[in-house]
């Protein structure tokens, strides 16, 4: 019997807590603020953007989205972050990749307060994450651990294989399992014969942005795999980098998307913007 790991009702059960939470702190005056920064409209960007306006609502936080347009400059961008640094509402600020091609990704990182990175891309937070003091973390990756605790599912000693290298998937990913003491490799597209080394693996992570692009060869019978992916495919259809049908009948337990990693990613923002905004008020 395969496992569908469902993130959907995981989050929901986590929210119901952080909610409990939101309100204690409500009566202590405090308010939690998150901002969301928008420059163009990237489809995975648009997804994130709605359904965290509707988690942030749902709980009491404030969230505040600011948008500019795909043409917006370095410099403009690096205005609205300047101002949000200073804003005493605002816990955390998550300016939302990838950025159009004229805007410096990591100029704009670097110009976030570490202490409002409520994504943990900033360099700080990176090198305490790979250090093993971590401050806050990347949300889909924290998502990811949050739910494979939820179900019990145990990272220590696991052969942990990662598709993806990105800044904010693959390589957090890497740490939080390096830090949770599996054996890790990470994979990217120069990665010759990929499904030799995927096959190994007790636990694959899968951040690449194709869709359905890992099939049951891919897999060692009885692995869990992690989908990551928000892909359309010829039909329109939202599906993951990993090819469900096939797959869910060699694994031992399976994220589908929607309803998978992406709901998980939007708790972890959540919870660690609750985690900020303790901070900054002292309790
Ligand atoms: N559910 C959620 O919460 C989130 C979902 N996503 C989704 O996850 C996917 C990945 O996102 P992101 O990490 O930002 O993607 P990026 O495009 O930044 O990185 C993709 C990575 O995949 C690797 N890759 C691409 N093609 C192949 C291939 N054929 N074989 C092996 N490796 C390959 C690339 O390798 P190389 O480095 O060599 O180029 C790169 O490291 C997307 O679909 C995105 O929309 C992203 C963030 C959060
Ligand atoms: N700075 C930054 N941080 C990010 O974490 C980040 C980003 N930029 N850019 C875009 C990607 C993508 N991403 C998603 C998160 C949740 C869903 C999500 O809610 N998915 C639902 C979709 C359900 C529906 O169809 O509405 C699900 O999988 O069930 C999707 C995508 C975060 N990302
Ligand atoms: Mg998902």
């Amino acid at each position: 019997m395969t496992m569908i790991l469902d993130g959907k009702q995981t989050a929901n059960s986590l929210m119901a807590d952080l909610k409990t939470e939101v309100a204690a702190m409500k009566t202590r005056g405090i308010t939690p603020g998150l901002a969301v920064v928008l420059v163009g409209d990237d489809p995975a960007s648009a997804i994130y953007v709605r359904n965290k306006q509707r988690r942030a609502q749902e709980l009491g936080i404030t969230s505040v989205l600011r948008r500019l347009p795909s043409s917006a400059t370095q410099a403009e961008v690096l205005a609205v972050v300047e101002a949000l640094n200073h804003d005493d509402t605002i816990d955390g600020i998550l300016v939302q990749l990838p950025l159009p091609e004229q805007v410096d990704p990591d100029a704009v990182i670097a110009a976030i307060a570490p202490s409002k990175d409520v994504d943990g891309f900033h360099a700080n937070n990176v090198g305490r994450l790979w250090e093993n003091n971590p401050g806050v973390v990347a949300s889909t990756p924290y998502g990811i651990m949050a739910l494979l605790k939820h179900y019990g599912i145990t990272v220590a000693g696991k052969r942990a294989v990662i598709i993806g290298r990105s800044n904010i998937v693959g390589r957090p990913m890497a740490a939080l399992l390096l830090n949770a003491d599996a054996t890790v490799t990470m994979t990217h597209s120069k990665t010759p014969d990929l499904f030799a080394v995927t096959r190994e693996a007790d636990l694959l992570v899968v951040a690449i942005g194709r869709a359905q692009f890992v099939t049951a060869e891919a897999v060692k019978p009885g692995a869990v795999v992690i989908d990551v992916g928000m892909d359309r495919n010829a039909a329109g259809k939202l599906v993951g980098d990993v090819d469900f049908d096939s797959v869910a009948k060699v694994a031992s337990a399976i994220t589908p998307v929607p309803g998978g990693v992406g709901p998980m990613t939007i708790a972890a923002l959540m919870i660690q913007t609750v985690e900020l905004a303790k901070r900054h008020h002292n309790g």
